[in-house]
């Protein structure tokens, strides 16, 4: 019987001392309460009204909230009854001073039990939504601090008790017992994988491991990147090539037992060397292969990181018989099918591809039209720049790509017995078929960590290795003692800047110029003061290879052409406005060195490795944190140095420096030029804005084809960039022979559209010069 006995209650006995305990308690307590009530409201603020308020007061929220946000004012109502001066000292809302009376219950609605509610109305506020909070590491939020200073100390301060002058009342924790404590941090739920990386080193400069400590990599290949000029890995490619190269090392099918590689995810900063880290294994693996068919697939979110992808890959495979095919679109799609599939009479089609470089949409198309096209050999599916990519997984490229590597039960094939089928559950009759495992490799310098999203990739026991330490695990456990923040930056971008000197007024530490600037800058300006600070810094400061971000072609294009027109400066565009062919141009001479300023929309933001950018300047501060990691690495690539100037208006400068701040961005140095050195281009550039509205007046149509051809190298003077006084000189060769608008009407959308607009659309020409000039 004991066996099934419940122990629910302590037995008779016990029963009764608690009872009589507990009556004893409950008379206490109802003597204590009666004994107050019978001392009336003086008595009511002081501690004996403990016990029976506390449990009210939590369901007055709107009281709280009041406290904090309120401020001064609501106290400095209080202060006008007597008995509520203490509240009105450190803070109190409108609605708090209120509340008590109509919340409290009869016969106590002293003023002593209002002193005592707002008393703790105010001490323990939290701090609002959206505050952050003290350095003193209270969480009291600034603005009601402030406040409560501008209510001022109490008009009769002699008037105060001397027990409530300092300090939180003691029975603040009465109502409700909401101390000072400080809410806990909420934690990131991630999955193990996610929270416990693989630690990669970030710096490129230091923990380079040479090339001989790993053995396992082909001397063929070892030889090539010496003959490149690698003699040591980066640090992610010391870790994620010999990881890739045991998972591959068992051929390419799924052995007996169900061997399956494990799918792998790389954060690591940008120019810290990614290409190569997915390349030299990947062409490795594929040399063993005997017969030609698309076993490695990389996916890339923009046409020019595509060709700069495979280029890198040409370099590996070549002299080997493995073959690399670029699909991007800029070829036509017949002749992309040309160099994917042959037909042949014996046997169908035959694949001329190992590895294939794509943008998504083009190999969407490839799946649905080529014939022959076939992924079901796949082995790698490589996706660079993987947090774009998932954010572009609405055109559904992925599960295209999924369905294509796997056939479906039904398809009939000769070589049915060496294909894959859809993962499934591991079964002595699922295992004895040899399989081709498809491993997954996703790639960035802003790898999500969110897993809803990474759970779209259907990753298989996922493997991450990142720059970034261990941080919150399963069980909510914060493990990273030094987060550098949630992305890392290449350490070149934080060293000293050893370029130009002076014109600057000192930054916010008081250094006098950015010579000794160790990391971003921001220039804090005005619209039309923006494109001064771009000139200051090209002209005034000597650097010859900078990289300048807009938010829009449009912003881009009227930049382009004010600098242009400026003169002194080989200036150049990149956005959509052009074709593949001129954008590849315009690269390859900014690369060479032929253009000292490239002007561009996010279009070059991700994944493009030019060599030698040394500034970076953001002209339209970016919209997101993302955006800001890609754009400024674009220098500081490899190891090199660099610097980043981000150019704030007064509205955009708090958000923005919040933004960074809240993802523990190394701090941005303020910067202000000089007003002098600033007017020193200030007249140039109203000559050369004077300068555009006449060109636009005057020859709309010609100055707008002339104006690309510049922008292209492509004028008529072979290819010759423009420089001292481009604009003028290039509008006194179109010659007055050419047509254009009739003056004083110019098209409304003329400085914004690479076409001359229709007739139809057209304003009047101040209108348009204001556009144009309001930069
Ligand atoms: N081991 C190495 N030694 C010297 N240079 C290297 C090494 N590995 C890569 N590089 C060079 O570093 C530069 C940046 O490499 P890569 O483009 O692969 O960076 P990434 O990490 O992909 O950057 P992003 O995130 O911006 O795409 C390239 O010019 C490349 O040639």
């Amino acid at each position: 019987m004991a066996l099934f006995h419940v122990a629910r209650y302590a037995g008779p006995e016990a029963a009764e001392a608690a009872g009589a305990e507990a009556g004893a308690e409950a008379d206490g307590r109802a003597r204590a309460l009666l004994e107050r009530l019978h001392a009336g409201p003086e008595s009511g603020s002081d501690s004996s009204s403990r016990g029976s308020r506390s449990p009210r007061r939590p369901r007055r929220p709107r009281a709280r909230r009041g406290s904090g946000g309120g401020g001064g004012r609501g106290g400095a109502r209080a202060a006008g009854r007597p008995g509520a001066r203490r509240p009105r000292a450190a803070s109190g809302g409108k609605r708090t001073a209120r509340r008590p009376a109509q919340v409290g219950p009869a016969g106590r609605g002293g003023d002593g039990v209002r002193a005592g509610d707002l008393g703790l109305l105010e001490a323990d506020a939290p701090p609002l939504p959206g505050f952050c909070p003290a350095e003193n590491g209270e969480e009291a939020p600034r603005e009601s601090s402030v406040d409560a200073e501008a209510a001022g100390p109490p008009e009769t301060p002699g008037e105060q008790p001397p027990d409530e002058a300092g300090g939180p009342p003691a029975h603040a924790l009465l109502l409700g017992g909401f101390g000072r404590s400080r809410a806990p941090k909420v934690q990131p739920f991630l999955p193990t994988w996610l929270a416990e990386p693989s630690c990669v080193g970030k710096n490129v400069t230091e923990d380079l491991v040479p090339i001989e400590d790993i053995p396992e990599v082909h001397p063929d290949l070892q030889r090539k990147l010496r003959a490149h000029g690698i003699s040591s890995y980066f640090p992610v490619q010391a870790a994620v090539i010999p990881a890739l190269l045991e998972s591959a090392a068992q051929g390419f099918l799924v052995g007996r037992g169900g061997y399956r590689p494990r799918d792998l995810c790389v954060s690591a900063p940008t120019g810290s060397g990614k290409t190569l880290a997915f390349v030299i294994p990947v062409v490795q693996a594929l040399l063993q292969r005997a017969v030609c068919q698309v076993r490695a697939l990389v996916v890339l979110p923009t046409k020019e990181l595509a060709q700069q992808v495979s280029k890198v890959f040409n370099v590996y495979t070549d002299a080997t018989p493995l073959r690399v095919v670029l699909v991007t679109g800029q070829k036509s799609l017949a002749k992309e099918q040309e160099s994917l599939v042959q037909e042949s009479r014996v046997d169908g089609f035959r694949c001329l591809a190992d590895i294939v470089v794509a943008t998504p949409g083009r190999l969407v198309d490839h799946i649905d039209q080529t014939p022959g096209f076939s992924l079901q050999h796949l082995r790698f599916l490589v996706i660079d720049e993987a947090d774009r990519m998932i954010d572009s997984m609405h055109q559904s490229w992925l599960p295209r790509v999924v369905a294509a590597a796997f056939p479906g039960e039904g398809a009939k094939d000769p070589f049915a017995l060496l294909q894959r089928r859809q993962p499934q559950v591991v079964t002595a009759a699922s295992t004895c078929r040899p399989q081709m495992p498809l491993q997954k490799l996703l790639f960035s310098a802003t790898l999500t960590q969110n897993p809803e999203k990474l759970q779209q990739l259907g990753l298989h026991q996922p493997w991450l290795f990142s720059t970034r330490p261990a941080r919150g695990g399963p069980g909510g456990t914060d493990v990273d003692t030094d987060s550098g923040g949630k992305y890392a930056f290449p350490a070149g971008l934080s060293v000293s800047w050893v370029h130009g000197s002076g014109g600057w007024l000192p930054g916010a530490r008081g250094r006098a110029n950015p010579t000794l600037s160790p990391q971003h800058h921001y220039v804090p300006c005005r619209l039309r003061s923006k494109p001064l600070v771009v000139l200051h810094l090209i002209l005034h400061l000597g650097f010859s290879r900078i990289l300048c971000f807009t938010n829009s072609r449009e912003n881009s294009h009227r930049l382009f052409l004010l600098v242009q027109a400026f003169g002194g400066v080989t200036v150049a565009e990149f956005s959509s406005r052009y074709g593949p062919g001129q954008r590849k141009g315009i690269l390859k001479q900014f690369e060479q060195g032929k253009i000292q300023l490239l002007i561009s929309t996010d279009a070059t933001a991700r994944g493009i490795d030019v060599q030698g950018v040394q500034l970076v300047v953001n002209y339209d501060a970016p919209q997101y944190l993302r955006t800001y990691v890609h754009r400024v690495g674009r220098t500081a690539r490899a190891g090199k140095t660099g610097q980043a100037f981000t150019l704030l208006l007064r509205v955009q400068e708090r958000r923005f420096l919040r933004m960074l701040t809240e993802a523990g961005v190394p701090e941005l140095e303020r910067q202000t030029p000089l007003a002098s050195c600033c007017s020193r281009w200030s007249r140039g550039t109203r000559k050369a804005l004077s300068q555009l509205e006449r060109a636009v007046k005057v020859r709309p149509r010609r100055f707008w084809e002339h104006s690309r051809l510049l922008a292209a190298g492509l004028g008529r003077r072979g290819g010759r960039m423009e420089a001292e006084g481009g604009l003028g000189r290039a509008l006194r060769t179109m010659g007055p022979s050419l047509g254009g608008q009739a003056p004083g009407e110019v098209p409304a959308r003329c400085l914004l559209s690479p076409r001359p607009a229709r007739p139809s659309v057209t304003a009047p020409w101040p209108e348009t010069a204001k556009h144009a000039v309001s930069l």
